[in-house]
């Protein structure tokens, strides 16, 4: 039988975060401790506090509390070692519209750069690699602000893949993908893993959340439950959290979540009742 938590070493760990937004409290003395070499999805209802632990996890945000990365705190990593090591996709990233797809893949090389260098073999054959994984290579020559959103996503995505960092954070990287490039983004995410580096990804859809190995269950900035996808436990929390409204079933050796339909008085009149 599987164990878990997994006997191995840590992506990540955060001890008593806490974060604030607009002067109110967001994230409530988070302990989070996230394996290398998994795949780990963050579920919870909208306003949970996802999205803002991801950023605290990046140290793209204030906070108290410790996050270590590889071991060591985040700010005593020199920003470039950091850069190598931690790649972000936030969720609907604002990027240069003028840019072309080439020069945004490229900016995921900053880290591996030397101050005003060119880019150099190594850095061109990780931007192809990317590009190509996301299919977008065949944009490369346009610019952000001629692609659609799926597109445009595909490209971001790129760019944070081009970083080859042994861990990838991800804010609703399956925004505006249509279903073949979902998946395609999950057999990426797997293939990652299997090479060893350590996915960390928010995600709205529940049944691609259970895909991962690890699920973080949040709610009100706090951490409900941290376990196994395919634990029990785990499945019940988010039928929980979500207030019985989904249902998870096993369907071909997949978990899948499926809305749970309740009878009730419809918000919306009929213009043509009375
Ligand atoms: N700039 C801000 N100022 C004040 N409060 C904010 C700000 N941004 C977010 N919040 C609040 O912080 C809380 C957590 O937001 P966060 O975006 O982390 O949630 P989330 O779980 O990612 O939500 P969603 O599923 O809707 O994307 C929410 O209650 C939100 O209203």
């Amino acid at each position: 039988m599987n164990r878990w938590p997994p006997t191995t070493t840590l992506a990540l760990q955060a001890r008593g975060l806490n974060a604030d937004l607009g002067g109110r409290p967001v994230l409530h003395g988070i302990d989070l401790a996230l394996p290398a070499g998994r795949w780990t999805s963050i579920v919870g209802p909208n306003g949970a506090g996802k999205s803002t632990l991801l950023r605290a996890l990046a140290d793209l945000l204030p906070h108290q509390g410790t996050v270590e990365l590889q071991g060591r705190r985040l700010a005593d990593w020199p920003a470039r070692e950091r850069g190598q090591r931690l790649a972000w996709l936030g969720q609907s990233e604002h990027a240069a519209d003028d840019l072309l797809v080439w020069d945004v893949a490229m900016l995921g090389r900053l880290p591996h750069r030397g101050w005003l260098a060119a880019p150099d073999a190594r850095d061109h054959a990780a931007v192809e690699q990317a590009l190509r994984c996301t299919q977008a290579w065949d944009w490369r020559h346009r610019s952000l602000g001629q692609l659609s959103g799926g597109e445009r996503q595909r490209v971001l995505l790129a760019r944070a893949l081009a970083v080859q960092a042994p861990v990838l954070l991800m804010d609703e990287p399956l925004a505006n993908l249509d279903p073949p490039h979902q998946a395609d983004w999950l057999t990426t995410v797997r293939t990652l893993v299997r090479l060893g580096h350590t996915v960390i990804s928010v995600l709205h859809e529940v049944s691609m959340a259970l895909q991962a190995d690890d699920v973080v269950v949040m709610a009100a900035g706090r951490v409900l439950h941290h376990g196994a996808a395919a634990q029990p436990e785990t499945q019940r929390c988010l039928e929980r959290v979500f207030d019985h409204r989904l249902a998870i079933h096993a369907l071909q050796g997949q978990w899948v979540a499926l809305p749970v339909l309740t009878p009730f008085e419809s918000h919306l009149r009929d213009p043509h009742a009375d």
